[in-house]
C-alpha cells in the first residue's frame, strides 16, 4: 500500500473551508530527526496474523513476552523521542500503532483529559509529503460524520504536522471478518451500510476519497456495536462528486490502489466520485468471499482484467451467498460509471436497505477465512518480506497505492490497455 516511488502529487489544499478543529498550534521552530525511512512497516495486527502471522503468535515462554515487551518499550521511546517536546507536553505517546507512507500514527493520551487519541505524525518535508498532508488536512477540517475519522487539533512544526485524530482501538474490517467466528450477509450488509453512509456525506460535500479498501475501514471499538470509520484521506479530494451523483467528471488524476482502481481511472479518463462506488464494489466482493475479483502478479494483466470487467462469482462460498447480494456488486462494479450506483442508491439496494434478510443466516466465516488464508500464504510464498494484509501484500508484489503515472506515461499507458 506504500506510496512507492514516481508518484504525481495530490491536489493542494483548498482554501475557503470552516475548519472544524478546534485548535492549530503553529510552531515557529522544531526539532528534527529527519531520519531517512526505506520501507513502510506497520506493527499493528492483521487477519492473517490468526494464522500464521508473528504478530498473533502466543508466547513460547515468559522470557521471549519480556524480550517483546522491552523491545516494545524502546520502540515507544525511540518514537516518543522524534516527537516535539511541545506535542510530548500535551500528549503522552503510549505506543506505535503504524506507518503509512509519509507518517507513524501513534496512541496517545492527552496529558490533562487522560483521554486516549492517536497522532498522525506527518513529514512535510518528505518528497510528496507536503502534498499528500495538505489533502488530508484539508478534507478532515471539513468533515464531521458518525463513520469518518474525526480530526481533533492539528500541531504543527516547519517539517511536520501532528494530526490528533480519534483512535479507533477496534481493528481492520477484515480483521473482524476473521476474528468474530461468524459472519453473515447481514453482517457485511451491517458494515457496507455504514461505509455507504461515510461516502454519501463525502460526495454530497464534494469530496471523493480515491483510495477506500478494507484496511482504510477501522472500528472505533471492539465491541460488536462499533461505528466503522472510513479513514486515510491522503488522496482523497475535492471534486468530482459536486452534486453526488457522480455527473461531474473533473478528476483527472489517476491514483489509488491498482487493485480497487475503477476501468475510467485505469484508462486515465476524466473521472468522478463514481471511482469510489467501483472501490466499494470491491470491497463488498471481498467481504463477502475474501477473495479478490481483480487480481494479478502482473499489473498489465490485472487492468486488463478491470476493463474487461472480468470477475466470477465461481468457487467457495459463492454458491451460498444470495443473488441480492450479487447483484449489488454487480451493479458496483459496472464498467460504466454512469450505470453504477450513487451511495445514495446504493444504501436503497435492497440487499443493503433489508439487511440481506433472505439470506442473513448463512454462515459464510470458513470459506472467507479460508480464502484470506490461502491468498494470504500465496503471497509471503512469493514475496517473503510480505508482513500480511491484503494490500500490503500487494505492496510487497510491487503493486501498492499509486498516486499517478507520469503525464508522458499516459497515451502509452492508454494504449496498452485499451485493447478490449
Ligand atoms: N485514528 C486512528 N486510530 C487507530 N489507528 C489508526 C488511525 N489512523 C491510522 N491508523 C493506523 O495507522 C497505520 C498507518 O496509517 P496511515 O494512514 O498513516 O498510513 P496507511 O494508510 O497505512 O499507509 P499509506 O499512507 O501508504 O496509505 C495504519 O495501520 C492505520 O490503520
Amino acid at each position: 500500500m506504500g506510496c512507492g516511488a514516481g508518484k504525481v502529487l495530490p491536489e493542494a489544499s483548498k482554501k475557503g473551508y470552516v475548519s472544524v478543529v478546534q485548535s492549530i498550534v503553529a510552531f515557529s521552530k522544531a526539532q528534527d530527526d529527519d531520519e531517512p525511512r526505506k520501507h513502510k512497516e506497520k506493527t499493528k495486527s492483521s487477519w492473517l496474523a490468526t494464522g500464521s502471522g508473528a504478530h498473533h503468535q502466543p508466547p513460547s515462554n515468559t522470557r521471549q513476552q519480556a524480550l517483546r515487551d522491552g523491545q516494545q518499550q524502546d520502540k515507544v521511546a525511540k518514537y516518543r523521542a522524534k516527537f516535539d517536546p511541545r506535542v510530548t507536553a500535551r500528549y503522552d505517546v503510549k505506543a506505535l500503532i503504524g506507518r503509512g507512507s509519509f507518517s507513524r500514527v501513534v496512541r496517545v493520551e492527552h496529558r490533562a483529559t487522560r483521554r486516549p487519541f492517536a497522532i498522525k505524525m506527518m513529514e512535510v518535508k518528505a518528497p510528496g509529503g507536503r502534498e499528500v498532508c495538505a489533502s488530508e488536512l484539508a478534507v478532515l477540517r471539513r468533515v464531521s460524520h458518525a463513520n469518518v475519522i474525526q480530526l481533533v487539533e492539528v500541531l504543527q512544526t516547519p517539517q511536520r504536522v501532528y494530526m490528533v485524530l480519534e483512535l479507533a482501538t477496534g481493528g481492520e474490517l477484515l480483521d473482524r471478518v476473521v476474528t468474530t467466528g461468524r459472519f453473515t450477509e447481514r453482517d457485511a450488509t451491517r458494515a457496507l451500510r455504514m461505509v455507504l453512509a461515510a461516502v454519501g456525506y463525502l460526495h454530497g460535500l464534494g469530496i471523493t476519497h480515491r483510495d477506500l479498501k478494507p484496511e482504510n475501514l477501522l472500528y472505533y471499538h471492539p465491541g460488536a456495536d462499533s461505528r466503522l470509520l472510513v479513514t486515510d484521506f491522503g488522496l482523497a479530494t475535492f471534486g468530482g462528486a459536486g452534486r453526488a451523483k457522480g455527473d461531474d467528471w473533473s478528476l483527472r488524476t489517476t491514483c489509488g490502489t491498482p487493485e480497487y482502481m475503477a476501468p475510467e481511472m485505469v484508462l486515465r479518463r476524466p473521472y468522478s466520485c463514481a471511482v469510489d462506488m467501483w472501490a466499494l464494489g470491491v470491497i463488498a466482493y471481498i467481504v463477502l468471499s475474501g477473495s479478490m475479483p481483480f487480481e494479478d502478479d502482473s499489473r498489465t494483466r490485472l487492468y486488463r482484467a478491470i476493463l474487461r470487467g472480468k470477475y466470477s462469482f465461481r468457487g467457495d462460498p459463492w454458491p451460498s451467498v444470495s443473488s441480492p447480494a450479487k447483484d449489488f456488486i454487480q451493479h458496483l462494479l459496472a464498467s460504466d460509471p454512469a450505470a453504477r450506483l450513487t451511495a445514495e442508491q446504493a444504501i436503497r439496494h435492497p440487499w443493503v436497505a433489508t439487511m440481506a434478510a433472505g439470506s442473513s443466516m448463512r454462515n459464510l466465516h470458513r470459506s472467507i477465512s479460508q480464502n484470506l488464508r490461502q491468498r494470504a500464504s500465496r503471497t509471503s510464498s512469493r514475496c517473503p518480506s510480505s508482513t500480511g494484509g491484503l494490500s500490503r501484500a500487494s505492496s510487497s508484489a510491487g503493486r501498492g497505492r499509486l498516486m499517478s503515472l507520469d503525464r508522458n506515461q499516459e497515451s502509452a499507458h492508454r494504449d496498452q490497455y485499451n485493447d478490449t
